[in-house]
């Protein structure tokens, strides 16, 4: 198929245009929505708020209607008066500088005319029309009379519309739509009506296992397929679509591109949220910033970090446990059902892809005992694993850094040998200092920094301390008896996993402690 590049309304996307980057240098790309409030906030004005965030651009609202409703149906709706919504568009478009306007639930005739009006005074970018009829539970959102505005007035403007069969199929006067050619030739008589691109959106196609969608730009038809997600998280899909394509046109995306983006967003927000349970109904929302999962699995991450975690902390070594014949995930499983209140996987020579899977395995051995499993140094593998948290050294990412593209849930642990870069730890949001060598070990090299070093570390840290280097049962009780509060464990790799039996010596090792 052809390739096409339809820029919006024939303009220069913000990023490629100079004048605009010289002038504007803070600027950031705006939607303003024009819908309905759901207050279920699977749909309407709150999908759109939260498809524009997820998408990082600005979204200004235009409430058309507030509706009651839920995961069931919508229980009510009522609709405002135009004269306020026209108040609503004008607070908005007199003031701030909207790139794209994306609209969706226009109950009235009204309403859809001082929507006409107000884009003819203040001229956008961009025009996205979800012609927001009925909704996912079968309730008619906007009556006949709205079907006229929008056929005469609205669609003539828009740079996209953006049908569900249904809609399509309303829109053409309730012809039947029951194939990807139905949907073609359904794209084409949409068209006819003014609009510059369609997308017909077969979700709801039978007998179909992907989802299809019919893009038409006047010259060529593109299919956009993506697996079907089994999930009956589905409330708000279209709303959230054209929110995200209004979100890409608005940061300078063709349009062919920004509807390829949105697609595939809504693929990954589905999959993501397939297992949500929000709500009682047939259809339930599904999660924009693909964080809600993670919490419930996690529960008891809620909590922030304890401090008391760093009672006895388990840090992996692989040429050690390859020695003594196990696996990183035996060894893990090892120390936590002997008793370590903490585990950091510290991999120095495996592969990405292979760190990936041992820490899942271990992820979910350490969450079976509500035991943190850290990651050492690789931002990345945590992310991509959602581990709780990473430890880092002095050489590494900085934790301030860290900190950012971690979130504030990630416990963040930084090695420090100094009173001063235990300082500059707090400050930068780690939640733990990893301090020493204290004592000379095999493990790595690294200047000892003895009992006083530690102590000295722990009398002006404001986070609590984990000691490390050289520790084992021999040793260990001193330094927990060195009597400074913060300092709350003892880090081991060699006396754990340099041994033949790791869970008696994580035993052992935790009575002498405790
Ligand atoms: C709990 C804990 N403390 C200190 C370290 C050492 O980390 P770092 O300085 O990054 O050195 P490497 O572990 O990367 O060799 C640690 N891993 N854990
Ligand atoms: C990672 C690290 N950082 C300072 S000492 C050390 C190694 C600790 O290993 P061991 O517990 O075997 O002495």
């Amino acid at each position: 198929m052809a390739k096409v590049e339809v820029l919006c309304c024939g303009q220069v996307p913000f990023r490629n245009n100079p004048k605009t980057m010289m002038t504007q240098p803070s600027k950031i790309p705006h939607v303003l929505s024009v819908a309905g409030s759901d207050s279920g906030a699977g749909a309407g004005i709150q999908a759109d708020l939260k498809a524009c965030a997820s998408r990082h651009v600005y979204c200004s609202t235009v409430i058309t209607a507030v509706t009651a409703q839920n995961t069931v149906g919508v229980q009510g709706v009522h609709i405002l008066h135009e004269h306020f919504v026209a108040q609503q568009l004008n607070s908005v478009l007199s003031d701030m500088h909207v790139d794209v306007v994306k609209t969706g639930m226009l109950p009235s005739l009204g309403i859809v005319k001082v929507l006409c009006q107000n884009l003819r005074k203040f001229p956008v970018k961009a025009l996205v029309v979800d012609p927001v009829m009925i909704s996912t539970s079968g309730d008619v959102l906007a009556g006949s009379s709205v079907l006229a505005g929008f056929r005469e007035e609205l669609l003539p403007m828009a740079d996209i519309v953006t049908p569900n069969l249904k809609e399509a199929s309303v829109l053409l006067g309730d012809v039947p739509l029951k194939s990807v050619s139905d949907m073609r030739a359904a794209a084409k008589l949409i068209h006819d009506l003014g609009p510059r691109n369609v997308l017909v959106k077969g979700g709801d196609l039978p007998n179909s296992l992907d989802a299809i969608d019919v893009f038409f730009n006047g010259e060529e038809f593109y299919e956009l397929c993506s697996s079907r997600v089994n999930t009956r998280n589905t409330h708000g899909t279209g709303c959230t679509l054209a929110s995200c394509i209004a979100a890409e046109l608005a940061k300078g995306s063709s349009m062919l591109s920004a509807v390829k983006t949105a697609k595939q967003f809504i693929k990954a927000a589905l999959d993501y949220s397939k297992d949500l349970v929000i709500g009682n109904g047939a259809q339930g929302p599904f999660d924009h910033f693909l964080a809600l999962k993670n919490v419930n699995q996690s529960a008891y991450r809620q909590n922030r970090f304890n401090p008391d975690t760093l009672l006895l902390y388990a840090v992996t070594d692989s040429t050690m446990n390859r020695k003594w014949g196990r696996s990183i995930a035996e060894a893990v499983k090892a120390a936590v059902e002997g008793g370590a209140t903490i585990v950091q996987l510290r991999e120095k020579d495996i592969e990405t892809r292979d760190f990936l899977d041992v820490a899942k395995v271990c992820l979910k051995i350490c969450r079976s005992h509500r035991v943190p499993l850290l990651i050492n140094d690789r931002i990345d593998v945590t992310l991509a694993c959602d581990a709780d948290g990473v430890h880092i050294g002095q050489s590494d990412m900085p934790a301030s850094l860290a900190r950012t593209l971690l979130g504030p849930e990630k416990i963040i642990g930084v090695s420090c040998k100094t009173p001063e870069q235990a300082e500059q730890a707090w400050v930068d949001g780690a939640d733990y200092i990893g301090c020493g060598g204290v004592y000379p070990t095999n493990t790595k090299a690294n200047r000892t920094i003895g009992l006083d070093g530690l102590k000295d570390v722990c009398q002006v840290s404001k986070l609590p301390v984990v000691a490390i280097g050289g520790i084992g049962l021999s040793n260990a009780r001193a330094i927990m008896e060195i009597g400074v509060p913060n300092l709350k464990g003892v880090a081991v790799v060699s006396a754990l996993f340099d041994r033949e039996c790791v869970l008696t010596e994580t035993k052992n090792l935790l009575a002498v402690i405790s």
